[in-house]
Formats: structure tokens, C-alpha cells, sequence
């Protein structure tokens, strides 16, 4: 059955003549189907003959031959041709692609088929810390994590969202102990920009002054012993600062609620079993009075194995910990098949021990698996880490907001657009330029923050394309009608093929970036499809079309440039105005 992904099923055709002409087994992936470089003349090529050649004990040219003789995919493909060192060139029937472009008018899904197995994801993305202003990191992690959830959603999986705030440990103690000092649970009237300050504060005192550090150190034995007072002072603080990510959160437009809290306190329940456990599968080892679990494979540049620290000398747990007892809850007791943690690469390293340690409890198994989405750092354009003039970080409102204004002066001009839509349209192309600068580049790269390349119109861009589909809009509207389900697609014209042959790719574009984690993928992929609908437009006219069935036919493919434009972003997290 046809999958939706013409580069597969091309493959398990490539795939069935290799069977019939040389008794070889290989997958439909393993037939390497990519789509040609513009100006191949072709839609799709073969590249598996050359490493098959080895194994079959031919030439290439002759594996790629025999491919083109026992292929059956006449219905499919003209006539395939050999080229190079051995490539098979696919060229798409017309009338296939008239046909399919004509059926995907009717699919809600525009061609993309859900997960035959649906999986349990976890995804622990967002992550940032009580009392501490939200930083680049975070907001990277917030946009990516958001990306992959939507991604994930639309192919058709569970996934449980779950925002690991750093909310417990030594240092609420100085916390709190400073808050009663500033009799500040009275007032109420405290906003997270004090909390940065009232950080470093505590910490000052803390360093400075040896009653208030040990009244510090009391406060939190008080809080993990659970005494109800300084909870109570503890929940103030927490709640505080959830009101603040909330704000980010919601001006972001990403999924994280305050549901979605499952910070680092939540697993305290869980720590002392999580660590028995370890102890009881005889995978720990005291080390410095501490209990150590020492996943093979990692040694500092001694050679010193690295220990993961399951529990501290002083009988307290710590980040490590937590994180063990992330992997045993989210795989035990929510029986998640896959877990994601979308963090900075610089917790690369801590990661792998985590999962490799877990890997020894038995958490994660052939069934289970975590994966460490790791990303870059966000540049200024010195090439330094992203700071303000003064040198301090950034706070991530007062970033989103200059997006929003920003956008609002882009947007000013269009005077046919009332006060409230402006904002709306502001907001979409601000936050958008913010989210689809992050996305667009490869993740695990580091990328330099640059306004007026994040807002151009041109380009790779949020903007762009927002504008490219106001644009496929516009035209439609003008048309004054749209093309109904049952449309009858004729492609004549080179444009309009291409076209085609872009919006047929989606389900492939979808598929990499959702498996890869990589939404730079689909970013390309949208820009792509842009940059074909221009041409197209620029070749085939819409409005002056020379007959009823080629407008019919062109507003179908204008229909559908938009509803791919629109879903794509969408699954960016990336809102899509209908005028700009
Ligand atoms: N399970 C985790 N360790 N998640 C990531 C937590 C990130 C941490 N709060 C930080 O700001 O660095």
C-alpha cells in the first residue's frame, strides 16, 4: 500500500526487482531513494547500487542496470535511466502525479500517514530554575522541545510533556531563610525581577555572613523533612516563578502548562527506592563517603572513571539522582517507551552516564530508549554568548517583547489592517522570527542571534514565508473561488510539475525531522516549497489563467502550497496570519 512517501515506495519497488534478479533482501530505506538536485532532470534517484556492488560481487553499472530491468513500477515512473557510477534516475508519470495531487485535495493529512505503532514519548523540555530568571538555554530548549512535541502529536504518538524545573536543593535554603528576612511572604507584591536580585542577595549574605549560612543549612533540613512552615514558604518562592515562565510560556505560544510541572521535588519521593535499587543491583560503590554509580565508558583525561553521585556523604541527593530517578519513573511507572530530554549539549556527558547507568539498572532495555537532544549556544554578534550591552544575560521577556515591537514596525505600514490585527500580526511574525531563527538551524550548532536577518523577507525566514502564504491567499481570495474536493489536477507547464513534485515530499521533509529531532529539516523543506510556489506563480498565471479547468487546476495547487505552508509552521509552533 502506497505509504504516502513516494521515496519509499519507490524503494520497496527498487527493493522487490533486486529480490526477482539478484536474491538480495533489502529494506525500502536501504534502496536510498533521495530526491534529485534541481536540473538533474530528474525527480528521484537510486544510490544503493554502488554499496550493493560489493556485496553481490558486479559492477555497479550493472547492479543499477538489472534494478532498471526487474523494476515494476510502470504505473509509478517513466522509464528509470542509469547514470554515473551507477545512480538509477526516476522521472514521475504525469498522470501519477495529476492523480495524486488531485487525492491529496481531499486528505486532511495532505499525504503524511500516522505511526502504525504509536509510542509513549516523555519529553522533558523548558526545564529552567526557581528563582532565577529564565535563560537563552531555556528558551532554546522551550522552542526545540515545542517543535518535537507537535511533530511527534501529528504523526500520531502519546506524549506526556514534562517541564523538569530546578526546584529543590541546597541553595533554597538560603533562599527562604532571605525571604523571611525581607518578611516578603506578607507583602506579595514581588515580581521574578526581584527574584534575580533576591538571588544574588541570598548568596551574598549566604557567602558573608556565618549565622545566616547556618540558620541556611537548617532551613534545608527543615524543608526536606518536610516541615510544613518552611513548605509553605518553599510553595511561595515555586509558585512565584512558575507565574513568571507561564508569562514566557504563553507569549512564546508553547505548549507547556502549569500541568506540565514535574520539577525536580516531584522526584523526592522517589530518590531513596531509585537509589536502593541501584545499591541492591550492585552497581554502586562508595567512593569519598559518597555512593557513586560508575557507568562504564567514562574517564576524565587521567583515566579516572567519572562517577554519577547517587547520594552525597552528607546522605542528600543531588542532579544525578534526580535524573536516575527520572529514567526509572517516566519507564516504570508511566511506561513511556521513549524518552527525550531536551537540554544544552554541554549536559551531554551526563546524560550518556544517566542512560548508560539505567541501562545497567535494567530501565531502559530494547523496548525502552532515551535520547539527548542536545543543542548549541546562542551567539552575540561578537561571537560571544548572547548578553546584553551592560554584560549581563539577557532576561528572555524583555527579548520576546523587543520580537513583538520589532515585528509591529515591519508591520506598521499595512494600513489596511486594524490596531488589534496589527498586534496579532505583530506577535506572529516577532515570536515567529524568534522561533524559526532557532529552528532552522541545525540544533546541535551554536547560531549568532541577528535581528534584521531573523525579520528579512527574504530568505530562509518565518517572515518569508508567512508572507509567501499571505501571498497564495491574496491570489485565491482575488480568484473569488477555490477548488472543490475531486478537482482535476493537469500539470503542463515544468512549474507546475515541480510544484507537485515539492508538495509530494512533505510526508518525507515530516518524516526526517520528526525522526531525526531535527525541525531544521522541515524548515528547508517549507522554504523549498516557497520558493517553488514563486516560480510557479511567476510561470503560470493564476488569475489570467488561458481556461476554466487550468485556473481550476492552478487554485488547487495554490490551495494546497497553503495548506502545506500553514501545517508545517503549525508544526513549528509558528502562527500563520492571513494577512501581513
Ligand atoms: N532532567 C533534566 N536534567 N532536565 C534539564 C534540567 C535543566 C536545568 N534546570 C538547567 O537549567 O540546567
Amino acid at each position: 500500500m502506497f505509504t504516502g512517501d513516494v521515496g519509499l515506495e519507490l524503494g520497496g519497488r527498487v527493493a522487490a526487482a533486486l529480490r526477482t534478479a539478484l536474491d538480495v533482501e533489502i529494506t525500502a530505506e536501504q534502496a536510498l531513494i533521495r530526491p534529485s538536485a534541481a536540473g538533474r532532470g530528474a525527480d528521484y534517484q537510486c544510490n544503493a547500487a554502488m554499496s550493493l556492488a560489493k556485496r553481490v560481487g558486479r559492477a555497479p553499472r550493472e547492479v543499477a542496470e538489472l534494478i532498471v530491468t526487474h523494476l515494476d513500477a510502470a504505473d509509478l515512473v517513466e522509464p528509470p535511466e542509469v547514470a554515473g557510477p551507477g545512480f538509477v534516475n526516476f522521472t514521475l508519470r504525469r498522470e501519477w502525479l495529476q492523480q495524486w495531487a488531485t487525492g491529496l485535495l481531499a486528505d486532511p493529512r495532505l499525504g503524511v500517514r500516522s505511526a502504525p505503532q504509536p509510542r509513549r514519548y516523555a519529553i522533558d523540555y523548558g526545564s529552567p530554575n526557581v528563582a532565577k530568571e529564565m535563560h537563552v538555554g531555556h528558551l532554546r530548549s522551550s522552542i526545540i522541545g515545542d517543535a518535537i512535541v507537535r511533530m511527534l502529536e501529528f504523526a500520531g504518538h502519546e506524549v506526556i510533556r514534562h517541564n523538569h524545573l530546578g526546584d529543590w536543593g541546597t541553595p533554597f535554603g538560603m533562599l527562604i531563610e532571605h525571604l523571611v528576612d525581607e518578611g516578603w511572604a506578607a507583602g506579595g507584591e514581588h515580581s521574578i525581577s526581584d527574584l534575580n536580585s533576591f538571588y544574588q542577595a541570598a548568596r551574598k549574605k549566604f557567602d558573608a555572613d556565618q549565622d545566616f549560612a547556618e540558620r541556611a543549612r537548617r532551613r534545608v533540613v527543615a524543608l526536606q523533612s518536610g516541615d510544613e512552615a518552611t513548605l509553605g514558604l518553599w510553595r511561595e518562592l515555586v509558585g512565584e516563578s512558575e507565574r513568571h515562565f507561564a508569562q514566557v510560556y504563553q507569549l512564546l505560544g508553547v505548549k507547556l502548562t502549569a500541568e506540565d510541572y514535574y520539577g525536580e521535588s516531584f522526584y523526592n519521593p522517589f530518590l531513596a527506592d531509585t537509589i536502593a535499587e541501584l545499591e541492591a543491583k550492585g552497581l554502586t560503590e562508595l567512593s569519598d563517603g559518597a555512593v557513586c554509580v560508575f557507568p562504564p565508558g567514562f574517564s576524565n583525561r587521567e583515566g579516572d572513571r567519572l562517577p554519577l553521585i547517587a547520594r552525597k556523604s552528607d546522605g542528600g541527593y543531588g542532579y544525578a539522582s534526580t535524573d536516575l530517578a527520572t529514567v526509572r519513573y517516566w519507564t516504570r511507572d508511566r511506561q513511556a517507551t521513549d524518552l527525550l530530554y531536551v537540554v544544552g549539549s554541554p549536559q551531554a556527558q551526563h546524560f550518556q552516564m544517566v542512560f548508560k547507568a539505567s541501562e545497567q539498572a535494567g530501565w531502559l532495555d530494547q523496548a525502552h530508549r532515551a535520547v539527548h537532544i542536545g543543542f548549541g549556544s546562542v551567539l552575540g554578534s561578537d561571537g560571544q554568548m548572547l548578553r546584553t550591552r551592560a554584560g549581563s544575560t539577557i532576561k528572555l521577556v524583555d527579548l520576546l517583547r523587543e520580537a513583538v515591537d520589532r515585528a509591529a514596525a515591519v508591520v506598521a505600514e499595512r494600513t489596511e489592517l486594524d490596531e488589534r490585527q496589527r498586534a496579532e500580526v505583530a506577535r506572529a511574525v516577532g515570536i515567529g522570527a524568534v522561533k524559526y531563527a532557532d529552528l532552522s538551524n541545525d540544533r546541535v550548532k551554536d547560531y549568532v542571534f541577528a535581528w534584521d536577518r531573523m525579520l528579512a523577507m527574504e530568505g530562509n525566514t518565518s517572515v518569508y514565508l508567512q508572507y509567501a502564504n499571505t501571498r497564495v491567499l491574496s491570489i485565491i481570495g482575488r480568484a473569488g473561488r477555490s477548488a472543490p474536493e475531486g478537482t482535476e489536477v493537469v500539470l503542463h507547464a515544468a512549474a507546475e510539475r515541480a510544484l507537485v513534485v515539492k508538495l509530494l515530499q512533505l510526508p518525507a521533509a515530516l518524516a526526517a525531522a520528526t525522526e531525526e529531532f531535527a525541525p531544521h529539516k522541515l524548515c528547508t523543506y517549507l522554504y523549498e516549497t516557497a520558493a517553488a510556489f514563486s516560480a510557479f506563480y511567476e510561470n503560470c498565471p493564476i488569475l489570467k489563467a488561458p481556461d476554466d479547468r487550468t485556473q481550476l487546476s492552478r487554485l488547487a495547487l495554490a490551495q494546497l502550497t497553503s495548506r502545506v505552508l500553514t501545517l508545517g509552521l503549525a508544526l513549528l509552533g509558528i502562527d500563520t496570519p492571513e494577512q501581513l
